[in-house]
């Protein structure tokens, strides 16, 4: 999984390339800044899908939150420290990755664009960056594998009602080669989603999404009939079992015992959850609000970052997302406590307006602005990013020192 090839250049290499290709008069293929490439996504999607990507719970008070969390905090940035050297990599799960960045696990990603989880895959494969792949994937995970190579991926487990068909997605991720099971807590139910009810849309019961499942052997098991044969039956059946809200904290010790893989627990906002899960021996934590998509409301997700650090110390890695748009986002988050931190609605954007290009070409980017402010903020490597980097903003813009 490792790169050898020295990451310090990738942020400097990406501006010559775009700089030399306006001297001829070319612009980039996406725009640059990530509002606008928000934008231009929406051109290019119909009014339902771009309601389902763009959408948050409720009155999408957690969404506006998790970005404003993040311009509560300053960096203040070290001269004269030698950066020109920088090394992006970092160990998660026992692996080292290029940088501290991977691809979101975002369902249903064949209304964004027909190539969806392969065009993310290859974009991953390109960059060399981990995906963590979700179980409402369009394509069997299986295929999406295959379109990446031996990439480092992860596969997202909605742990539903049906045991078999939840062992059977674990053993399918075990033998296509992802390297980890994170399962996601904060998705017990379908949340209270304003712009998805008046447009009266859930892509999955259109059938969107369900290419993972509609491929599961357990999940075929179940129906009376083939989903090809009575694709009506097959998308009730997914809707009823799809999530099991009557989870518990004992249950993992199942999961547990099914999977030597490495367990990481997305949805992790509270501190005394976060010890829960240090002690169900699981390997990580995602700190997210599903991008504000599920608890309208909910506290920002940088905000529980550096206390459910604290809470779990150095007993269990800390992952992080939901409002990653920059690279001095990703700064923060690492400052706060993140060991790595996860990109969601943006590879979107990329991944609607130019499908495989662009999904990459987004994250190149990000990439890119994390190298140049790493080293403009005085880092030579991850390591270097540490909490006293950041000063907090008060309500006028201003710091506390
Ligand atoms: C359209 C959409 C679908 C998503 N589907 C899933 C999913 O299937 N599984 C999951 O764990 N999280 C899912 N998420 C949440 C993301 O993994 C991630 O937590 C969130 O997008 C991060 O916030 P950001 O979009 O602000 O970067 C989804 C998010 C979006 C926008
Ligand atoms: C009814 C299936 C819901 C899957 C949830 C996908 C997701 O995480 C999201 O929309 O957010």
């Amino acid at each position: 999984m490792s790169d050898r090839v020295s990451s310090s250049s990738v942020g400097m290499e990406r501006q010559i390339e775009i700089y030399m290709n306006g001297l001829q008069g070319k612009a980039p293929d996406l725009p640059v800044d990530p509002d606008r490439l928000r934008i231009a996504a929406r051109e290019v999607l119909d009014d339902r899908a771009w309601g389902y990507l763009d959408g948050g719970a409720g009155s999408g008070d957690t969404m506006s939150a998790n970005r404003a969390a993040f311009r509560r905090w300053r960096l203040r940035p070290r001269m004269l420290q030698g950066v020109e050297d920088r090394d992006l990599h970092v160990q998660v799960l026992g692996s080292t990755i290029r940088a501290p960045m991977m691809f979101a696990p975002i369902g249903v990603l064949s209304i964004i664009h027909p190539a969806a989880e392969v065009a993310v895959a290859e974009a991953a494969s390109t960059l060399n960056l981990p995906l963590v792949l979700s179980t409402a994937a369009s394509r069997s995970m299986e295929e999406v594998a295959d379109a990446q190579g031996d990439g480092a991926r992860w596969f997202q487990l909605y742990w539903g009602k049906n045991d078999d068909v939840t062992a059977s997605m674990v053993e399918r991720a075990e033998a296509s080669g992802y390297s980890a099971i994170v399962v996601t807590l904060d998705t017990t139910v379908l949340s209270w989603r304003d712009r998805d009810l008046e447009n009266g849309y859930l892509p999955f019961l259109e059938g969107e999404g369900l290419g993972n499942y509609f491929s599961d052997p357990a999940f075929r098991r179940a129906l009376d009939e083939p989903p090809e044969e009575n694709p009506t039956q097959a998308i009730l059946y997914f809707a009823s079992m799809f999530s099991n809200p009557a989870l518990t904290w004992d249950d993992l010790q199942w999961l547990r015992d099914l999977t030597d893989l490495p367990i990481v627990l997305k949805g992790i906002l509270d501190p005394q959850d976060a010890k829960r899960a240090a002690e169900a021996r699981v390997d990580g934590i995602i700190v997210s609000n599903h991008g504000g998509r599920q608890v309208d409301g909910a506290i920002a997700a940088l905000d529980a970052l550096p206390v459910v650090a604290d809470a779990v110390g150095d007993q269990i890695e800390v992952f992080f997302d939901s409002g990653i748009r920059r690279g001095s986002d990703i700064l923060k988050a690492l400052a706060l406590g993140a060991r790595a931190v996860l990109v969601g609605r943006p590879y979107c954007h990329g991944l609607a307006i130019a499908g495989a290009d662009g999904a990459s070409e987004m994250m190149l980017n990000l990439l890119s602005d994390l190298d140049l402010t790493l080293g403009l903020t005085g880092c030579s490597s991850i390591d270097d990013v540490t909490r006293d980097l950041l000063l907090r903003a008060d309500a006028e813009g201003g710091v506390e020192i």
